[in-house]
């Protein structure tokens, strides 16, 4: 079966240095997956290339049969991929519904900017019910909660009404509470666009994911279900084996 994100044969190099290496990497239609690895193993690169920010050395990105590389990052969002940064990306003096109005505006005609409008249009509302942010709509972003302004930029890239979303690490310094409702909103968001979720937190993977896709240095090093992949001993190696090491250093 062909995935509807198709990453074959990706080599990325930054000044002589290896970030991602022969990488194959497929998503297909419809899955909640998890990319997880340590520190400096490639994850964000892979983002990055998918959605045209970095130009891979070598392989192809397919979406849905088109070729992705040397395409341009407005391009790819045009085609249906939005993505999260690391760091926040909305406006802090608008309000949280001003936010995804503004996100919406991607997929109206200019003309609709210009129209004095009373309510927020349908697909704004739905995505307020969708992110639990509705109580919030006339409040400035600048004053929401670390995981509120999380599920602000997924909402900011629900009303864009991409097929794929990709996500990195979007649990990140949030509360165990945040995480949960992070959880299930990924669910949700799930139940109606493909989902590429980066994360580091092993607890929210155990209660989140079905297929985890694990890179180490660039390369991938096993894929399968949250159990099969903890019970790696190569997965054990990366993770338990750095933090013996990192125990040791410090201990001298
Ligand atoms: N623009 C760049 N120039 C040079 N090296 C880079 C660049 N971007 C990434 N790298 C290097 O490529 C490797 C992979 O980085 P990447 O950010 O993709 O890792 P990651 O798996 O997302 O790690 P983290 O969990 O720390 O975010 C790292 O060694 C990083 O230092």
């Amino acid at each position: 079966m062909t995935g509807l994100l198709e990453v074959r044969g990706l080599n990325v190099v930054f000044d002589g240095f290896r970030a991602v290496t022969d990488l194959d990497f497929s998503v297909a239609a419809g899955e909640l997956r998890f990319v997880i690895g340590p520190n400096g193993a490639g994850k964000t690169t892979l983002i990055d290339v998918i959605t045209g920010r970095t130009r891979p050395a070598s392989g192809s990105v397919r979406f849905d049969g088109h070729e992705l590389v040397g395409q341009r990052e407005h391009r790819i969002v045009r085609m249906g991929i939005g993505r999260t940064f690391q760091t926040s990306v909305v406006f802090e003096e608008l309000t949280v519904g001003e936010n995804l109005d503004l996100a919406a505006q991607f997929r109206r005609p200019l003309v609709s900017l210009l129209r004095r409008r009373r309510a927020y249009p349908d697909d704004v509302v739905a995505v307020l019910d969708t992110t639990g942010l509705g109580e919030l709509v006339d409040q400035p972003a600048g004053v929401l909660s670390h995981g509120q302004r999380q599920w602000l930029e997924i909402g900011m890239l629900m009303v864009q009404q991409p097929r794929l979303l990709l996500l990195d690490e979007p649990v990140a310094g949030m509360s165990r509470e945040e995480r949960e409702r992070t959880g299930v909103l990924l669910r949700e968001v799930a139940q109606t666009h493909t989902v590429v979720v980066v994360e580091h937190d092993m607890e929210f993977l155990r209660r989140f994911a079905t297929v985890v896709t694990v890179l180490h240095e660039g390369r991938l090093l096993c894929q399968g279900t949250v159990a099969e992949v903890q019970a790696d001993p190569r997965v054990q190696e990366v993770y338990l084996g750095r933090a013996r090491k990192e125990a040791v250093d410090v201990d001298g």
